[in-house]
């Protein structure tokens, strides 16, 4: 049974229909912290616990709001047929449209969509943007495909999902293996449907609607973010020396970025493995290797490396820009850098969690240290929305102020909870998102 609010996108987990218990007023903010559970349902429930959520609303917290999951048959170049599954998580929308990217990798499973998902409810409400959280993604391999491969495929699952995306319900962006290109086919392959929707998808070509500044604002809202957090142990990018993993959109740009401000960038590696130079590596030349070859591989700007050396190379900052759950119980130990910026999706286990905490390494979490990428996202929606296009300095200054008030408001609930900086984010998170489901309230 569903209800339309706010604006026709239907309001959140409605089939949930419990009366409210005396726990569930607006969540009370005082309540001590210690623990350092770190995967995303368990550190939510956990941020929930905190807040003294009613159980229940908490339980409605976690549940996502729908879960799709369709085959996507295409004809690749050679005439025969090939079979991918797409999925799309939308885990909440009580704060606005859900907003998230869409994964091409061969890892990609329910599991880990949902849990990205989930994730982007949190970076949203961190952010303080007016969105929820989804995320989407396909098993398959984008490097083994064609450009026109990868459009069918891309069209075929928007005519899956598209009845179920849309620009006040859920916005897909690019993310591991997906760019503006992919969105152009989105956007294009959606109008179809619905007449011509700028709106409905993010990080599109500028010649499509997409806002200056959205292709580096991932990277860019990386550094912002790592600014704050060293200005707040005294130190600045200046001088210190940097380990970036992953050199695609993320990495390279957040590696471009940090040079500019004069870090050292000494080793950065992606899947051809890794390259190192204790002088600092020229990322613009790297950049062009990497355009030009593909590949890391062959670099003559610096020493070859293995790629999972990286992670435990001598360094200040390790800012790890690729897959999931890369640093864990196997290497946690052994990590030189003392301060971590989670520019990936959860690249941090649980138990790596634990292990950096007792080593004193601060570990700046994805929620609030990515979020630069959505954040711009929403800049070029509501750019859309209005029909009016924002010049390149106001979306990277606005960036930076939206950055500097989540660094700031996190700090209020670390000093607030007596915890971490990622709880301190997810109670900030969940709060945001608590309150705005409480305020929405539940119809019988
Ligand atoms: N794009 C965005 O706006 C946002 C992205 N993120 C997150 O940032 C991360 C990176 O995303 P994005 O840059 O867009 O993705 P891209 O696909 O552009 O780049 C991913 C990079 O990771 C490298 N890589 C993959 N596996 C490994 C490995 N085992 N070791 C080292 N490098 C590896 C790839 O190597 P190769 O180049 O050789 O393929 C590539 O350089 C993801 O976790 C994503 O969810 C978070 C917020 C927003
Ligand atoms: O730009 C967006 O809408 C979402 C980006 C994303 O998927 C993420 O932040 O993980």
């Amino acid at each position: 049974m569903k209800k339309e609010k706010f604006h026709g996108y239907p309001a959140t987990k409605s089939y949930l229909n419990f009366s409210l218990g005396p726990n569930t007023s607006l969540p009370s903010l005082r309540l001590p912290f210690n623990s350092l559970i770190s995967t995303p349902p368990a550190i939510h429930k956990h941020a929930a616990r905190i807040l003294g959520l009613d159980s229940k609303v908490e339980k409605s917290l976690l549940i996502p709001f729908r879960e799709i999951k369709v085959e996507c048959t295409i004809p690749k170049d050679d005439g025969t047929l090939a079979s991918y599954i797409g999925f799309r998580v939308q885990h909440d929308n009580a704060r606005g449209p859900m907003k998230g990217g869409i994964r091409y990798h061969p890892e990609v499973d329910p599991d880990e969509v949902n849990a990205l998902a989930q994730l982007m409810t949190w970076k949203s409400a961190v952010a303080d943007i007016p969105y929820g959280g989804a995320k989407g993604g396909i098993g398959c391999n984008p490097g083994d495909l064609s450009k026109s491969e990868l459009e069918r495929l891309t069209r075929v699952f928007t005519q899956k999902i598209h009845d179920l995306i849309g620009v006040h319900t859920d916005v897909p962006a690019p993310d591991m293996g997906t760019n503006a290109q992919t969105m152009a086919w989105i956007l294009d392959e959606y109008s179809k449907f619905h007449g011509h929707s700028p709106a409905v998808v993010t990080g599109k070509p500028i010649d499509l609607g997409g806002s200056l500044g959205r292709e580096a604002a991932t990277g860019r809202g990386v550094v912002f973010a790592t600014e704050a957090l060293l200005a707040e142990h005294g130190k600045s990018i200046k001088g210190l020396t940097f380990a970036v993993q992953g050199f695609g959109n993320v990495g390279s740009w957040a590696a471009k970025i940090i040079q500019e401000r004069g870090g050292k960038v000494i080793a950065v590696s992606d899947i051809s493995g890794a390259v190192k130079n204790p002088n600092g590596i020229d990322i613009p030349e790297l950049i062009r290797h990497k355009e030009s070859t593909c590949s890391l591989k062959n670099f003559q700007g610096g020493d070859s490396m293995d790629a999972n050396e990286l992670l435990v190379h001598e360094c200040d900052v390790l800012i790890p820009c690729a897959l999931g759950g890369v640093l864990n119980r196997e290497n946690a130990a052994d990590v030189k850098a003392k301060f971590i910026i989670e520019a990936a999706n959860h690249p941090t286990d649980p138990e790596a969690d634990e292990i950096l905490a007792k080593k004193g390494v601060v570990v700046l979490p994805d929620i609030y240290a990515n979020s630069g990428g959505v954040t711009v996202s929403y800049f070029e929606w509501v750019q859309n929305i209005q029909g009016f296009m924002w010049d390149e300095e106001q979306v990277n200054k606005t960036l930076q102020n939206y950055m500097t008030r989540a660094f700031h408001n996190i700090k209020v609930m670390c000093q607030t909870h007596d915890c971490n900086l990622r709880m301190g984010a997810f109670t900030l998170g969940v709060n945001r998102v608590a309150r705005a489901t409480l305020l929405r309230g539940w119809e019988a």
